[in-house]
């Protein structure tokens, strides 16, 4: 909008919300994207970082430089494109990153793609390109820093795919940036110069309009209400969107009329805007930064200096004309009256009646062009707004009082964003068209500071406070050599191992005596040795605490519940409300959904403050515990700690973040905020955090497998399949996630309460539909139901809560003909066994069980050397296959919109549904309607939720059976 305002003050604060802020820019970038480990996985919603390339690296320019960029023309990043907003306040960028497919070598993938005939190809002429999407401004002021952030990134390069998305860029000489804003013409020469590149100048109201409707159309949570402090998310239905009318209040102001992709008008518009606000505002006050000004309105009062209805009529209402006697009459009109000077007035009612002066004024005159052209809904956006819930009020109040509630105020998430990605729209065969909402994640990093691969602390103590840069840079050249010296890992993992294991022994000397008290009693009772004795006697190998750092290494103590920030200025919106856009194409909506449409993954509302409070602290309590297991997992070096430090600190902000504003990211519900901490961990390079925990759990459960197979082939089938229920509910209560089961492991007494609700489960269980789902499986008298077909088994947790509950579950379906698919998770959470995982526990548990090795071996899990899939599926055409597919998380949770392709093909011929475990069945999904049978089994494992969700106590199990709706329509019928 600078064609309104130019020649603006300058301005005090630079943000960076790419992935935080960082006042050493140039080499934070660099750093930054230095950090990459490979994860060993699969990724689908990975916060994984590419390795630089640094061969011929250089610094560019002057070496005596504060802060040199360092070139690295080797580095492609698969940076594809940039495209610019340069505005008269503010320059907003849009860029894109792409990484190559680091999917391992897993031999369950090819046996699966063979199967269910899922492949990589895309239909489209040209793929839509799996990537994120990244939001950055800068001051308009301080241009030399965004040219700084584009060069040290090499984002003016292009990349591998400049030819893909720009036919007219063949290479770099002719590289072409799209740009929109009034310094796309001002600025142009300047990036030819310093970049040699060329602007290709794209039309500001276009971009506006086209950035707009991809947000309003791809974005789930993108437009919200705000009234009286409450923020409430729009839907909107992407069929009845337009017409619409857009303000963007930028410097100025410009509202258009939206018809439709690429139909629009400009259709009117004011020079009383942001920039207006800013510029007065600075001058009235003295203030230094925009954020300033706005903090000191939040402490304001403007009945010191506007002139109010009251102050006119003596104190009365003017009620004939609807006007109470607290209206502004006069926006600092009182100022007249009165013999003061500007420095008699307070900054913060100067600041307030201003703010609130330009803001009723925006709001009038969109509500005038929206009655003009009987638009009911007016969306908000541009950097004035700044997420700023006052403003926002102001502004849907007006709206709201001038059209007597007919018409709508809506603010988005992205405000100020609208026209840079509406320039990078502009690229031909960008692809972004044909994504869809379940294709984008949003993460929210907090901008892990690397060196050399290695984190240096948090880089935030505070949100609202600038990251101290200097502490993670060492000195030139020592930042040169962390660079090159940046392959840590596998040294890591190989210090780990020998630890570990030499602290294992020590503690399992300290629990020999929890060991021995186990095998008296099993003696005591006189029971004759079972599968469970054995397995009480491994209890040692289970219970033992797990390798840790030394006490006290972590440096943090406890965790304080994060408190709100009262009546402080938020967070700059555009620091963490703006996450990263992971465009990810393969995910699917799961297709045995009744209605996505309708469909919400969380059950419990987090809108609700008192629930909001509650899982908070649940989560800051969990959190030393977590730090130590992390730290320990990347064996308690140094550098694990530093990072363990890091993560820590930085969940701990995201937690204040949204405590201090719910909605930050969103709608905000339990799923998102574990989901949140796995992806925390995994920016600070905590690969897998219960690696070791796991590994012990899946060998002293597979010890004992054998002797339960043949303890329940020795039952009929009915009590069989009541044992099998029962198997996976007691075993459920193997969960490093819940703070009561921790304390039980740390207690010793976890096998033994698994030992009793496994020997006495008493029925009916809280939740029980056992009966209904046995009379599906095994029919009543004579009938003979058919099997189902195809069974998809959602997995939760390794060691016993797969091998000794889901396993032999699994095999009962085998047996009856059922084929079964394990679904599982892509990248670790907790304790949760990984689709990586099982085919490894699965052909340790087929060497004593014939029905579980031919049926792995149809599914293609036990060819280690792949010869040929369908070779193998002709030669055991006999069994019905047991397969394992990702599910496309790395939460305890699912958002059964966004699965993996593999998940969503399996799903095409499946007729039963079981998901296991309180993330996948009860805090998600709990009330999820299927298309065809399910079963949800969980064991529920705090007390809260238990009284909440099923008016029961903490250990209480859930047997939810739901028949498919066609099955009830039809027994309702008989
Ligand atoms: N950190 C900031 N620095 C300057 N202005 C800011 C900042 N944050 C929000 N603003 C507000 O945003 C306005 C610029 O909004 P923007 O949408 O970027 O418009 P433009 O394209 O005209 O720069 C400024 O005039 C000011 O009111
Ligand atoms: C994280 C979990 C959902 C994992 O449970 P699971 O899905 O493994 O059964 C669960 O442990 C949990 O909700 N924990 C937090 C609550 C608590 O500590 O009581
Ligand atoms: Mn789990």
């Amino acid at each position: 909008m600078s064609s309104l305002t130019e020649g603006h003050p300058p301005i005090g604060i630079d943000d960076i919300n790419d992935e935080s802020k960082h006042k050493k820019l140039n080499t934070d970038v660099v750093e930054r994207e230095s950090g990459e480990r490979e994860m060993g996985h699969s990724i689908h919603r990975s916060g994984s970082r590419p390795q630089l390339d640094l061969s011929k690296a250089a610094i560019q320019g002057n070496f005596e430089e504060k802060d040199p960029t360092i070139l690295l023309p080797n580095q492609s990043d698969d940076i594809s494109h940039l495209a610019l907003d340069i505005g008269g306040s503010l320059i907003k960028l849009v860029y894109f990153s792409r990484h190559e497919d680091r999917s391992v070598n897993d031999r369950r993938k090819k046996s699966i793609k063979e199967i269910f005939g899922v492949s990589n190809c895309n239909r489209r002429s040209y793929p839509i390109l799996g990537g994120r999407l990244h939001f950055v401004k800068f001051e308009t002021t301080k241009i030399n820093e965004c040219l700084d952030f584009i060069s040290s990134k090499q984002l003016h390069r292009g990349g591998l795919d400049a030819r893909h998305w720009n036919s007219d860029a063949p290479d770099n000489e002719n590289a072409v940036i799209k740009a929109t804003g009034g310094g796309a013409f001002k600025f142009a020469d300047l990036f030819k110069e310093r970049l040699g590149v060329s602007i290709d100048k794209e039309d500001e109201m276009g971009c506006l309009v086209s950035g707009a409707n991809f947000l309003l159309k791809a974005i789930r949570h993108e437009a919200f209400t705000h009234m009286e402090g409450h923020k409430e998310f729009v839907q909107i239905d992407t069929n009845d969107l337009f017409p619409y009318l857009l303000v963007n209040i930028g410097s100025g102001v410009s509202m258009i009329k939206v018809d439709g992709d690429g139909k629009f008008q400009r259709v009117s518009g004011t020079n009383v805007g942001g920039g207006t606000y800013w510029g007065l505002g600075k001058l009235l006050t003295k203030c230094k930064s925009f954020d300033e000004l706005l903090e000191l309105s939040q402490r304001g009062d403007n009945r010191t200096i506007d002139m109010l209805v009251g102050d006119i009529y003596g104190g009365m209402d003017y009620s004939k004309i609807g006007l109470s006697a607290s209206t502004i009459a006069s926006s600092f009109g009182k100022a007249i009256s009165e013999n003061k000077n500007l420095e008699d007035y307070r900054p913060e009612d100067i600041s307030l009646s201003l703010l609130r002066m330009i803001s009723y004024n925006i709001g009038q005159i969109a509500y005038l062009n929206a009655l003009r052209f009987g638009l009911k809904r007016i969306f908000f956006g541009g950097f004035f707004i700044r997420g700023h819930a006052y403003t926002m009020d102001t502004i849907s109040f007006a709206i709201q009082f001038w059209s007597k509630g007919d018409a709508q105020a809506m603010f988005l998430r992205h405000e100020g964003f609208l026209g840079a990605l509406g320039a990078f729209m502009s690229y031909e065969k960008h692809g972004l068209d044909d994504l869809m909402v379940h294709h984008l994640v949003e993460r929210f990093p907090m901008g892990a500071p690397y060196t050399g691969g290695k984190i240096h602390g948090p880089p935030l103590g505070d949100l609202n406070e600038k990251a101290s840069g200097e502490e993670l840079v060492g000195t030139r050249s020592s930042w040169i050599s962390d660079m090159a010296d940046s392959n840590l890992s596998r040294d890591a993992w190989v210090q780990y191992s020998n630890s570990s294991n030499m602290l294992g022994s020590i503690h399992c000397k300290l629990h020999e005596n929890v060991h021995q008290l186990a095998s008296f009693q099993s003696v005591g009772f006189k029971q004759k040795i079972s599968w469970m004795e054995k397995f009480v006697r491994k209890g040692t190998e289970i219970t033992a605490p797990v390798p840790m750092a030394p006490p006290g290494t972590t440096g943090l103590g406890g965790f304080e519940v994060p408190s709100s920030k009262g009546d402080t200025l938020r967070s700059d919106a555009s620091n963490l409300n703006v996450g990263v856009l992971h465009l990810v194409p393969t995910l699917e909506v799961f297709p045995l959904l009744v209605d996505p449409k309708t469909y919400e993954p969380n059950t419990i509302d987090l809108a609700d403050h008192g629930e909001l409070e509650y899982w908070f602290t649940v989560l800051s309590e969990h959190l030393p515990d977590l730090v130590d297991k992390a730290v320990a997992s990347e064996g308690g070096t140094e550098d694990a700690k530093r990072r363990g430090d890091a993560f820590a600190r930085a969940f701990s902000a995201h937690l204040a973040r949204l405590m201090e504003e719910p909605a930050a990211y969103g709608k905000l519900g339990l799923a998102n905020l574990l989901e949140l901490r796995e992806e925390c961990l995994r920016e600070f390079q905590f690969v897998d955090a219960y690696r070791s925990i796991k590994q012990r759990e899946n060998e002293a459960s597979l010890a004992v497998l054998p002797d339960l197979l043949m303890e329940l082939d020795s039952m009929n089938e009915e009590a069989r399949l009541l044992t099998l229920i029962e198997g996976v509910l007691a075993a459920n209560i193997f969960d490093w996630g819940s703070r009561a089961c921790v304390d039980l492991y740390h207690k010793g007494t976890i096998i033994e309460i698994y030992r009793m609700s496994r020997n006495k489960m008493q029925r009916p269980w809280r939740v029980d539909d056992f009966d209904l789902f046995k009379k599906k499986v095994l029919g009543s008298g004579e009938k003979k139901p058919h099997p189902h077909k195809r069974a998809l088994l959602f997995v939760d947790n390794a060691g016993a809560d797969v091998v000794l509950g889901m396993l032999p579950l699994a095999r009962e379906l085998l047996r009856r003909g059922t084929e079964v698919v394990l679904v599982a998770n892509s990248l670790p959470a907790l304790n949760d066994v990984t689709a990586m995982e099982l085919p490894d526990i699965v052909a340790e548990a087929a060497k004593h069980c014939d029905i579980l090795r031919r049926a792995a071996e149809a599914g293609g899990l036990l060819v280690d050397v792949m010869i040929n899939a369908a070779d193998v599926n002709k030669e055991n055409s006999s069994s019905v296959p047991l397969m394992v597919v990702e599910n496309g998380c790395g939460s305890p949770c699912i958002d059964l919109r966004q699965v993996s392709s593999e998940l969503a093909a399996a799903a095409k011929d499946a007729d039963l549904v079981i998901l296991e475990g309180m993330g996948r069945s009860l805090h998600t999904n709990y009330n999820a309607q299927f298309k065809c049978d399910a079963l949800k089994l969980a064991m529920v494992k705090n007390q809260r939720l238990a009284e909440k969700l099923i008016k029961g106590n903490i250990y209480d199990c859930v047997c939810r059976y739901e028949p498919a709706s066609s099955d009830l329509q039809s027994s309702s019928l008989s």
